[in-house]
């Protein structure tokens, strides 16, 4: 799915690069946690696979598909019109594919304050020209299945934040994604909460075949995970050493 990325983001006269040389396969159905210290690098591979910024140079796939890659290459124009028109083409390619084939849970819900919960989840296959009808019933059948189906009528000021992270996680699920990737879904919630939010993660990538890429810090609520993989300094690294007591 990751192919050999890297990120060099413009630091004054040179680059300072977040993401070096990182390779990685999420297989269909199960969930991979990326961990690793605050800086490592893991919101900027996130970024890349999310398609929401191009690679310095790598390629991302879902299944035989690339679906983001450099905007500058072998045979792009480097410059002027060209250079701006291709950037636009590739900005709304991979907007399409995001909506069609990529799921994203932010780190905070950013639900949209005037819709209903039941109105968030139908916005998102609205948005691909679902009828109406199905929408309904598929929006009402992944709130119950993330257990908020009883506030499908609420508005999102009147949920908790673990509620509003269960309907972030159905509203991302909402068009079957092939790849699901999730953004430190537990900071804002207490060990119990986090603990069911991760449980609900890997049962969703399971019971519908996402590969599911799960960033977080917290290290404790990862025991349903089917994998880990750990950042430093930009790079995939070894699991450090467990610290002595
Ligand atoms: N938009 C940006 N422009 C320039 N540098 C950036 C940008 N975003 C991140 N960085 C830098 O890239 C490096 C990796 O940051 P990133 O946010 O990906 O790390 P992280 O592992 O997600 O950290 P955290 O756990 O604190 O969210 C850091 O040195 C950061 O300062």
């Amino acid at each position: 799915m990751l192919d050999r990325i890297r990120l060099a983001y413009p630091d004054g006269d040179g680059v300072l690069v977040a993401v070096d040389d990182v390779s990685l396969t999420v297989p269909s159905g199960t969930t991979t946690a990326l961990l690793g210290p605050s800086g490592a690098g893991k919101s900027s591979l996130l970024a890349v696979a999310a398609t929401l910024t191009p690679p310095t140079s790598g390629v991302v796939r879902v299944g035989e598909d690339v679906v983001a890659a450099p905007l500058s290459g072998p045979g792009a124009p480097a410059t002027g019109r060209g250079a701006r028109r291709r950037a636009r083409r590739a900005a709304d390619r991979a907007a399409a594919l995001r909506r069609e084939r990529i799921g994203i849970v932010f780190q905070q819900p950013q639900l949209v304050a005037s819709l209903t919960v039941l109105e968030q989840l139908e916005l998102m296959s609205h948005l691909r020209g679902r009828p109406a009808a199905s929408r309904r019933a598929h929006a009402l059948a992944l709130l119950d299945a993330v257990g908020v189906a009883d506030r499908a009528d609420r508005r999102p000021e009147h949920l908790s934040g673990g509620q509003r992270q269960r309907v972030a996680i159905a509203r991302a699920l909402m068009n079957d994604p092939e790849v699901l990737l999730v953004d430190e879904p537990t900071s804002a919630l207490d060990h119990e909460r986090g603990v069911q939010v991760v449980e609900l993660v890997v049962r969703l990538a399971r019971e519908l075949d996402a590969a599911t890429l799960l960033v977080t810090h917290d290290e404790a609520t990862l025991d349903p995970v089917d994998a880990r993989v750990h950042m430093a300094d930009g790079r995939l690294v070894a699991a450090p050493a467990p610290a002595r007591v």
